[in-house]
């Protein structure tokens, strides 16, 4: 069945390694690269009206690039099909891994929580809110390196981040109170809180507002009221009061908690959030690697990088890019000439 014609020749599909609602995630090589890369495959007819979240997420992802984003290389739409090419993260959900350690102890929780934080203020500097922050949605790459994911409810509203918004969505156990109220809301302002609830699911290993009733998890997260499991630091405790203020005008704005003592205990250093590689400049070992594979003039090949139309020769840079990186030989590998 995975004889996905518009991926033939580009990559090399393998088994599928997880299906949620309306899509399924299968483990793809690169075939000039031989990377590895995970290709989430949407049908448009199963999508129904949730396809204008697949709009939504993929416009997001190629604005947000940030090395605690989950990279999108490659975009493919068909009649009936998007495929959506996408960094392989072989650690699978931050959600298993804390299931399966129980919970985490505070230095490894810091650890995750600092690159969380660097991801969200990036989202919210570059005007984006993720409004569906949770353990799920955040991946762990080879180096167990966090990768947030699920655009697809993100919002940027119009005229930056200082507006409201009014759509009530993301996962209940997770949303601010003044989102489950019905109130307008600050995006910015809501994924703090959400911040909150997954510092408390990291270090506790289980939700501070849970209900199997949805009407009483709502009176739970309105009364701002959570446990203190006697294993929290005085400081842990302080930080989640910070976050979880049921009051958004009382939450700490996230340019704040970039510098939070608990933040920056053991570290020292305020939490980055700029990229680490400047999407703009085109890497000249990539450039010369990929002018000679193709046999193209430096300059043709930089105004077509340049152009990030999301296609297979923005895959090859940016999995060209990731190996610079890593540290890995800058290489294209071409089976046809082999089969030639
Ligand atoms: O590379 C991804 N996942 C992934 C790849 C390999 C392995 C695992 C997981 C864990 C399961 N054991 C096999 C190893 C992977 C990359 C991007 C996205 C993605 C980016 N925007 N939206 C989705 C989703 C991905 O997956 C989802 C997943 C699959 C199985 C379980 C846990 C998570």
């Amino acid at each position: 069945m995975s004889h996905y014609s518009a991926l033939k020749g580009y990559y090399h599909v393998r088994e599928t390694i997880g299906s949620g609602g309306f899509a399924k995630v299968k483990l793809a090589y690169h075939n000039l690269t031989g990377d590895k890369v995970a290709i989430k495959i949407m049908d448009k007819r199963q999508l129904g009206e949730d396809l204008p979240r697949v709009r939504t997420e993929i416009d997001a992802m190629k604005v947000l690039s940030q090395q605690h984003i989950c990279k999108l290389y490659q975009v493919i739409e068909t009649e009936e099909k998007f495929f959506m090419i996408l960094e392989y993260c072989p650690g699978g959900e931050l959600f298993d891994y804390i299931v399966a350690k129980d919970r985490l102890l505070e230095e490894e929780a810091r650890g995750f929580f600092r690159q969380i934080a660097s991801a969200v203020a990036y989202i919210h500097d570059k005007g984006y809110a993720h409004r569906d922050l949770k353990p799920e949605n955040l991946l762990l790459d080879e180096d167990q390196h966090l990768k947030m994911i699920d655009f697809g409810l993100c919002a940027k509203p119009q005229g930056g981040m200082q507006r409201h918004l009014a759509t009530c969505c993301g996962s209940p156990a997770y949303a601010a109170p003044e989102l489950v109220a019905g109130q307008e809301y600050l995006g910015s302002e809501a994924d703090v809180w959400s911040m909150g609830v997954l510092l408390y699911a990291l270090l506790c290993g289980f939700l501070p507002f849970d209900d199997d009733n949805i009407a009483n998890l709502y009176k739970k997260i309105q009364s701002g009221k959570y446990d203190v499991p006697k294993w929290l630091t005085r400081e842990s405790v302080k930080l989640l009061d910070d976050l979880l203020q049921v009051d958004p005008k009382k939450r700490i704005p996230i340019k704040h908690l970039l510098c939070h003592p608990w933040l920056l205990t053991g570290y020292d250093v305020p939490v980055s959030f700029k990229p680490k590689h400047k999407k703009r400049y085109i890497d000249e070992d990539c450039l010369t690697e990929l002018s000679v594979f193709y046999n193209r003039r430096r300059e043709d090949l930089k105004r077509e990088i340049n152009e990030w139309n999301y296609d297979y020769l923005t895959a090859t840079y940016l999995l060209l890019l990731n190996r610079k990186h890593k540290k890995r030989p800058i290489r294209l590998i071409s089976q046809h000439r082999l089969l030639d």
